[in-house]
């Protein structure tokens, strides 16, 4: 019986654009959108995850597609509980009925009020932990990128999601430095949307707007210029009209939010004591986050900051990583932040 007791604790990314739950011994089990469809009438789950996204653009007015985070917080409570939930039953499919509720270390950004943070442990509560335990976002995507965050020696990492940009100095277990700005990958789509829509009086969806950025988007001007064809509604008609579009016309677009990325690493860098400055020179600036995996975002870094700029191994997979590793470290979360990541960012 004392087996079948046994609680699998668990990492959870709890993202913008995705959802990670990590379980240790088994590493990233669930890695789904943070996207619920809803059936307006009933209130009932009708999809979630990646059947959820698909539908995004396409449902009927009874269902209601819902990205329940917004800018690396909860925006509605209850479908992010019940996405949890769900993720949280995906992740434990073959857990014994008796097993005890497992303890969840759980992702924040690091710029979370207090009223934010305390969501999000009721959230990740109500969706079936015994305990939850935050940890900030850009610390625990620091651990899963393997930097070394408990060595007296400064690490700088750079966390790219689809709400936040994270950006912080890591040393001897602490964030010495960070910022945390809610510009990231969302609003490459949503700039691609608007130069679309201005230059070509063409209307495109969120979905279509991030294969482009994902085909063909780069942070500065690609020396091979390539092109895609992509359809929409035309404004002044009405009617689908397709047209082609340049990865130069792109990075165009997507110059003023990769400028406020780079800001943010600069900002960062300019409160970093010297010391830390120095080790980061060394060892060079990790990007993690979906975001990281922008054409050329490590170049226009390294070359704004003058310091060695590389992508994590599994960019998308870093914070999971990390928070399923703090999982360890436990005991020592309850006993020092009390619930809150504020002590550890402080
Ligand atoms: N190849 C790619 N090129 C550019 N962007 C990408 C690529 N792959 C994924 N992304 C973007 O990465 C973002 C999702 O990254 P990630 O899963 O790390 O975010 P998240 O953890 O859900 O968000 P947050 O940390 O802000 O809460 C999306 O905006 C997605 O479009």
């Amino acid at each position: 019986m004392a087996l079948l007791n046994f609680s699998q604790d668990l990492g959870i990314d709890l993202g913008t654009a995705n959802t990670l739950v990590f379980i240790k011994g088994k590493g990233v089990v669930v890695r789904e959108p943070s996207v619920v469809a809803i059936n307006k009438a009933t209130g009932d789950i009708e999809a979630v995850g990646s059947d959820a996204k698909k539908m995004i653009g396409r449902t009927p007015g009874n269902i209601a597609v819902i990205r329940p985070m917004k800018d690396g917080v909860i925006a509605d409570y209850d479908t992010t509980a019940a996405m949890m939930k769900y993720y949280i039953k995906l992740a434990q499919k073959n857990r014994s009925s008796f097993a005890k509720k497992p303890n969840v270390m759980v992702c924040v950004p690091s710029g979370i009020t207090m009223v934010e943070e305390r969501a999000v442990i009721d959230a990740t509560k109500q969706a079936g932990a015994k305990d939850a335990f935050p940890i900030a976002e850009p610390f625990a995507a620091a651990i899963g990128a393997g930097l070394p965050v408990w060595e007296p020696t400064g690490s700088m990492i750079v966390d790219i999601g689809g709400g936040t940009t994270e950006v912080a100095v890591i040393s001897l277990g602490g964030i010495v430095t960070s910022k945390s700005i809610r510009t990231a990958g969302d609003d490459m789509d949503d700039a691609i949307i608007q130069y679309v829509k201005r230059k070509y009086n063409l209307m495109i969806g969120e979905r279509s707007a991030e294969s482009i950025k994902m085909d063909i988007g780069s942070a500065k001007v690609p020396t091979e210029v390539d092109e895609m064809d992509i359809r929409g509604r035309d404004l002044l008609t009405g009617l689908p009209k397709t047209i082609t579009i340049t990865s130069e016309e792109i990075a165009y677009a997507l110059k003023d939010t990769v400028d406020a990325i780079v800001e943010s690493v600069k900002n960062t860098l300019e409160l970093t004591p010297p010391e830390l400055s120095a080790d980061v020179m060394d060892r060079g600036i990790v990007l993690s986050g979906g975001g990281a995996l922008l054409k050329g975002l490590d170049e226009v870094i390294s070359d704004e900051t003058k310091m060695p700029t590389f992508v994590a191994e599994e960019p998308l997979d870093s914070v999971a990583i990390g928070t399923g590793k703090s999982l360890e470290y436990i005991e020592q979360f309850r006993s020092q932040s009390k619930n809150s990541t504020h002590r550890f960012t402080d």
